[in-house]
């Protein structure tokens, strides 16, 4: 299976099957520091596994473009992964619904300045890919024993189109 994937703007309900969008939206939920900050509480299904554990790491990823080739995914049996730009860069989310356990058709959102993303654990996603500089993240995922890491190579490339 290949062809060309469009890309969709990121929503929490259409990403809600792969993920989480992390992000300022809608009013917050507690108002904090004397009234000075808003709360937006508790957005992301996290998971590091029973042996594993919080990390952040940084992550300085070179810019691509569209149309995007998207020949390779991956996924993180034992843990969560969420992409946080440390920039108002905005970035390619590529998501795939497992199928007998290996990717279907992948599904392409761009996110928007202040969008962020938490991948559920063992979810098929394309690679961090920033839309533009900087390619700074900070990364939330799993730390911890074994790999955490399956790849999958399309016999044939995706085509992501905008
Ligand atoms: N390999 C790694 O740390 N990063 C990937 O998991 C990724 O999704 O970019
Ligand atoms: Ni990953």
């Amino acid at each position: 299976m290949s062809g060309e994937i469009r890309t969709e703007p990121l929503t929490r309900a259409a990403f809600a099957p792969f993920g989480d969008v992390i992000e300022a939206a809608g009013a917050p939920d507690k108002i904090i520091n004397a009234g000075l900050c808003g709360r937006h509480h508790d957005l992301a299904r996290l998971d590091f596994g029973s042996d594993g554990r919080a990390g952040i790491s940084v992550f300085d990823a070179k810019p691509r473009a569209l149309p995007y080739t998207l020949d390779l995914v991956e996924r993180h049996p034992d843990g969560s992964q969420a992409f946080i730009p440390l920039s108002l860069a905005s970035f390619l989310v590529i998501v795939v619904p497992d199928e007998d356990g290996r990717p279907g058709r992948p599904r392409a959102f761009v996110t928007t300045p202040g969008q962020a993303v938490n991948l559920l654990r063992n979810t098929w996603h394309g690679v961090l890919t920033p839309l533009e500089a900087p390619g700074l993240f900070a990364v939330v995922d799993r730390i911890g024993p074994g790999a955490n890491l399956e790849e999958y190579r399309f016999e044939v490339p995706w085509r992501v189109t905008g």
